[in-house]
């Protein structure tokens, strides 16, 4: 019996977001379906590249479309966020913040970065702490940026991360610490703007401590994704971190979630736990605010020893790694969620159903013959979209990791990345 795409489309309502609760055709994820020759061709509005809740959703299409005896196509769309976005090559940027300084906020930024990398994905990492640009330290970047002939800077590469730094700009004897709001603002647009970055799946900006100008004027200029928020479990930090996701807030800007950093010492002599620094403090302040707790970060010597010497600790196998992989899995996830929710017009931290803006139909869906496909979240369809297909330097996007990447990513850009969705055929 022939399978039609209204049948496929139905049993697709089997198929439940993880993170939402709620069906990924009546999420209206589902923005394009056809049928062709016993292959079921479905492109998502999935932007979260390598998060494992939006590769097991693949994996449960690839399930139902094989029960009714189809073999699976996937591609994805990506909505552009805004027409005036600076950064259009960038599918995520992710905000790495803290309320004051010295609570770890680079050292997760660090991992993260090279976390996601490690997992496959093109990544950037942005030093915006002007007062304390050690990235390149933590990621073990000795070079400089190259420079194009229009004068754009050629971010170095450390662990398949592009890394841009307040400190490649401010060498020559600069002291950052006298430099005036007005500079402080143009130096860090051009660190936005004036790079090569080609395509990422997620751009990581380590935001300097606090809530103040620095911070507003990257909040305002970048598409922000979403915001980590880095607090150790004492009450100074948790008073900041409450200004800081309100400033987010304030700016529409997801609060992705916290990471509470030195969470606990793990004594290796006596074998016990000690809260050096209080304990359960972020997890108050999630509750408080209604976001996830990322993950806990114990304190662990070997953390900072991996920093001092230039190899993110999230890249060594050892117990002290475990926890950053299991922020950068969450982050991800958390990614997903939000973009999720926003195509669905929900609340990602409060899904409810009845808020859905999105028809069932969406995305010519109840267009039986599939023509009306070309839909996606914002009506612009990512592949035909010239400000995220990218010309020939794409291919400086490619990371190491770039072998371990999806079949269908172009290698002349023009697909965006499906980020671990296997679009192998399995019917
Ligand atoms: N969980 C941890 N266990 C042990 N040491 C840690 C941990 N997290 C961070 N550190 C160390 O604490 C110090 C401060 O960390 P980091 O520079 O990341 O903080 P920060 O919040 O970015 O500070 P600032 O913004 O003031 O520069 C570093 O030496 C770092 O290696």
């Amino acid at each position: 019996m022939t399978v039609t795409e209204s049948r496929l489309r139905e049993r697709l309502r089997d198929v439940e977001d993880p993170a939402l609760g709620i069906d990924i055709v009546s999420l209206g994820l589902v923005t394009d379906l056809r049928i062709d020759d016993g292959v079921a061709e479905i492109t998502l509005a999935f932007n979260a590249p390598y998060a494992t809740d939006e590769m097991e959703m693949g994996d449960r299409i690839r399930e139902v479309a094989a029960d009714l005896g189809l073999e699976t196509r996937l591609s994805v769309t990506v909505p552009q966020r805004d027409s005036a976005n600076p950064l259009p090559g960038v599918r995520n940027v992710i905000a790495v913040s803290s309320g004051k300084g010295g609570v770890g906020k680079t050292t997760v930024a660090t991992n993260l970065a090279a976390g996601l990398a490690d997992e496959g994905a093109r990544v950037g990492l942005l030093d915006g702490d002007i007062y304390g640009p050690n990235v390149p330290k933590m990621i073990g970047i000795d070079g400089e940026p190259g420079m194009t002939d229009d004068g754009s800077l050629v971010p170095p590469e450390a662990y398949g991360v592009k890394v841009i730094s307040m400190a490649f700009l401010t060498r020559d004897g600069d002291d950052p610490a006298v430099l005036r709001g007005p500079m402080v603002d143009k130096i860090l647009i051009r660190l936005i703007e004036d790079v090569e970055w080609g395509r990422l799946d997620y751009l990581v900006v380590d935001l300097p401590p606090g809530t103040g100008d620095a911070q507003l004027t990257l909040v305002q200029t970048l598409p922000v994704a979403g915001s980590v928020v880095v607090t150790t479990p004492e009450d100074v930090a948790l008073d900041d971190v409450r200004k800081g996701i309100e400033m987010f807030r304030n700016h529409d800007t997801p609060v992705l979630g916290i990471a509470e950093n030195m969470s606990a010492y793990h004594c290796p002599d006596c074998g016990g736990e000690h809260a050096l620094f209080g304990s359960g403090g972020g997890r108050e302040v999630a509750e408080t605010y209604g976001v996830p707790l990322l993950e806990e970060i114990p304190m662990n010597p070997e953390i900072r020893t991996r920093s001092d010497d230039g190899a993110p600790v999230v890249c060594w196998d050892t117990d002290a790694s475990e926890p950053f992989e299991a922020l950068v899995e969450s982050v991800a996830n958390r990614v997903g969620a939000v973009n999720r929710a926003a195509v669905a017009g929900i609340d990602p931290d409060d899904p409810d159903p009845d808020d859905l803006s999105t028809p069932a139909s969406y995305g010519g869906l109840e267009n039986e013959a599939g023509t009306d496909s070309t839909t996606d979240p914002d009506g612009t369809s990512a592949e035909a979209d010239p400000d995220i297909s990218v010309d020939g330097d794409a291919s400086s996007a490619e990371t190491t990791n770039a072998d371990e990447r999806d079949t269908e990513d172009d290698s002349d850009g023009a697909e965006p990345s499906l980020g671990g969705l296997d679009v192998s055929d399995r019917g």
